[in-house]
């Protein structure tokens, strides 16, 4: 048996978001201009990321737990109300729509994606059904086509909860120029472009933009950028009740620099999980990501599954990945298996999901990771399978 000559010196960590000089001084001056949030840079932002995205509107909020949050009160879905999604996906998914008194239906997955199954959807749909929230799971797109066709047929609202898919395509369009009636993004330091938290909510529709914006700031009827520039003087009102779900200048301030950086994010995950493809294809016990033709991933994360594995097993991978100073990451959650959503019901409808919660892992990948930091990485994968 082969043993690794070499030992990482420190360990490589999963992620590790890029932030430069710019972003200091991005910051530095929001904080010495006096205005610090949802201000002038909050705005220019928006401006930006629409630009970026190509769609109508861009909604920054302080999260993408409460973009979903607010475009699920805007769509009206409350109590008594159900919305399909895939418990495959980060707890806040569901819990968006717990928030708003809805209860989530999981919906399985497509074993080559590891996003919403189309088939899987009709047979979940009730007089209760009021939305389909579809992630694109990791930065891959779901199958927008076959989920909209039965949207169309139940009247149902789609909400993409894009929070991993900044730069990610479908059909040759970047994610969040809606495909439903808005897309919800994140900006936690896990995601490719960071503004430590933060969200946005990206919209053709511009009515439901002034909502979204009014409901971020407590449903005030005038903004505190209206009182303040104000030459008389004004009172607003507050018909209905808002959140505080403001971002500040600080991160926008931040996002203005990282949306320029993306183009160079992208280029360097895309190359690195190349490689990776590459050099972990010939390995017959485990399978690399795979990518439909018409879909561009961002790699947000680079999910490897293990072939004929359990999660024990795959927990010793991941042990002895430790061992050698790696971090990864078991697969995405299953939410069904989490306190509030458990059940034996959803356990037993949803064997795909539960195959790759078990059986997939994630591998370090982010901007400054090394060529020779991925090789090691490899090599020690190589080394388990002997
Ligand atoms: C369930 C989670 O799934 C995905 O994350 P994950 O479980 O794969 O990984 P996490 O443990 O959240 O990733 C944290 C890693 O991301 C890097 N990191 C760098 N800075 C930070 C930070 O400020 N906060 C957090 N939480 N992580 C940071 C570090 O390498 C850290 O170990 C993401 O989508 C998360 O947003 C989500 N919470
Ligand atoms: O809280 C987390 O770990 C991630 C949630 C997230 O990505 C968000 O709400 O923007």
């Amino acid at each position: 048996m082969t043993t690794i000559s070499v030992q990482a010196a420190a360990m490589i960590p999963v992620a590790r978001p890029f932030i430069g000089a710019e972003e200091e001084h991005a910051v530095i001056e929001v904080l010495r201009s006096g205005w610090v949030t949802q201000g002038p840079r909050v705005a220019e932002f928006e401006r930006e990321f629409s630009a970026y995205i190509g769609c109508d509107h861009s909604v920054a909020v302080s999260s993408c737990t409460t973009a979903l949050h607010l475009a699920l009160v805007a769509s009206g879905i409350g109590s008594g109300d159900e919305v399909i999604c895939p418990s495959l996906s980060f707890i806040a998914t569901a819990n968006s729509i717990a928030y708003v008194g809805a209860t989530p239906v999981f919906c399985d997955i497509d074993l080559a994606t590891y996003n919403l199954d189309p088939s899987a959807l009709e047979g979940l749909i009730t007089p209760r059904t009021k939305a389909i929230l579809v992630v694109h799971q990791i930065g891959l797109s779901a199958e927008m086509k076959g989920i909209l066709v039965v949207a169309k047929k139940y009247g149902l609202a789609v909400i993409e909860d894009a929070a991993c898919a900044i730069g990610s395509e479908y059909e040759g369009n970047l994610i969040g120029k809606p495909l439903g009636t808005m897309a919800c993004f994140s900006f936690h330091p896990r995601k490719i472009l960071t503004t430590g938290e933060g969200g946005m909510i990206t919209t053709n529709d511009a009515d439901l933009a002034d909502k979204l914006r009014k409901l971020r700031q407590h449903a005030m009827s005038l903004s505190d950028v209206v009182r303040h520039n104000a030459k008389q003087v004004t009172a607003e009102t507050y018909d209905e009740v808002g959140y505080n779900f403001r971002m500040t200048d600080m991160q926008a301030a931040m996002g203005v620099v990282q949306l320029d950086r993306l183009q160079s994010f992208l280029q360097r995950r895309r190359h690195l999980a190349s490689r990776y493809d590459e050099a972990l294809q010939p390995l017959p016990w485990l399978e690399t990501p795979s990518v439909p033709s018409n879909c561009r991933h961002n790699y947000q994360s680079y999910m490897i599954r293990l072939v004929d594995a359990s999660a024990a097993k795959r927990d010793l991978i991941m042990q002895r990945l430790l061992e050698k100073n790696i971090s990864s990451r078991r697969a995405i959650m299953a939410i069904h298996r989490e306190l509030p959503y458990r059940s034996e019901q959803w356990e037993t409808a949803l064997p795909k999901t539960n195959l790759v919660t078990d059986t997939a892992l994630i591998l370090p990948l982010f901007h400054q990771m090394t060529e020779a930091d991925q090789d090691y990485i490899i090599e020690v994968l190589y080394s388990i399978a002997r």
